[in-house]
């Protein structure tokens, strides 16, 4: 990145350990980062990293140019009032993971109109192949947009939408995503187990056939997914009958109705929380 800033994660779980450790073997200087969560225990991890670690949300807002909100959804009032109470957050930007809560409303947790960038990650940031869809409202400069963008692009590719209710559809597509194709797997090694292969057969099967399609999928931009499929199946061969099957179980609507689920329930967060 061009330029550091002090970034401070508060709630170090799944996500912010998978964006944290992203950054950190980016070469993000782990001293520029500082990782808060209400209980010691989650952040041992952390403190393994070298960034600095803390059980004090108010100690991390303190250091920060770019706070993290990190949190469960159902968490994030009562956190983001009680740094509110503090009265440090005017002059930070904030940058909200969560699903299924919009500025507006994280502005008014905050009591204040500062700069909130919603950010969708997704846990294969990690190890750098993460999608970050991106959302910022007219109260955000240029700069601070390129900063979180910037952040983002440390882990993986980022997509900026216009309109906030999009982030609802990177979630369905993105950011829940790599659940989708874990149960995929899941049922592809269940059944080699159930063909009598040992554990470590079923997975080594799923584990590299799975890697090798993503790399066929990413080193063909320019061929529809379609063709690459088409060259996998043979006319009246094995594959033509496993995806006739697909096809005849409605696995087109199945997908078409889980993302569409996904996108409702962050609709239904955006009421509850
Ligand atoms: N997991 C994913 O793939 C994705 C998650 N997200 C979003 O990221 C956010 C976090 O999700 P995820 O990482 O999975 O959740 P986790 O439960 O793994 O992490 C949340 C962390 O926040 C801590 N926490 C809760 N309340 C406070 C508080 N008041 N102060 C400090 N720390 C607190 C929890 O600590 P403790 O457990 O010790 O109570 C926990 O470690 C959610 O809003 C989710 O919508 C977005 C995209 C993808
Ligand atoms: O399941 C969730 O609500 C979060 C948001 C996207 C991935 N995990």
């Amino acid at each position: 990145m061009k330029k550091t800033k002090k970034i401070t994660f508060i709630g170090a779980g799944n996500m912010a350990r998978s964006i944290i450790k992203g950054l950190v073997n980016a070469g993000y200087p782990a001293s520029e980062i500082m990782a808060c969560n209400r209980t010691a225990e989650k952040l041992a991890f952390f403190s393994q990293l070298g960034i600095n670690t803390s059980t004090d949300n108010d100690q991390g807002v303190a250091f920060a140019d770019v706070v993290v909100l990190a949190v469960k959804p159902q968490f994030m009032q009562a956190m983001c009032e009680s740094l509110a109470q503090h009265g440090k957050c005017t002059d930070k930007v904030f940058v909200s993971i969560a699903a299924g809560l919009t500025v507006a409303r994280l502005q008014a947790f905050l009591g204040c109109p500062c700069p909130v960038i919603r950010v969708m990650p997704n846990t294969p940031s990690l190890i750098g192949r993460g999608v970050s869809g991106l959302y910022a409202n007219d109260d955000v400069s240029d700069s601070d947009k390129t900063f979180v963008a910037e952040m983002m692009n440390a882990v993986g590719t980022t997509i900026w939408v216009p309109e906030e209710s999009q982030i609802n559809g990177v979630i369905a597509a993105a950011g829940s995503s790599p659940a989708y194709f874990f149960l995929f797997l899941e049922a592809m090694e269940q059944e080699a187990l159930n063909m009598g292969f040992d554990k470590n057969a079923a997975r080594a099967m799923v584990e590299n056939a799975m890697l090798g399609a993503a790399e066929m999928v990413c080193h063909n931009s320019d061929l529809e997914l379609s063709e690459l499929r088409a060259q996998v199946t043979s006319k009246g061969g094995t594959t033509a009958k496993a995806i006739e099957h697909f096809q005849q179980q409605g696995l087109s609507e199945l997908v078409q109705n889980a993302m569409r689920a996904a996108v409702t329930r962050a609709q239904e967060m955006e009421k509850t929380f």
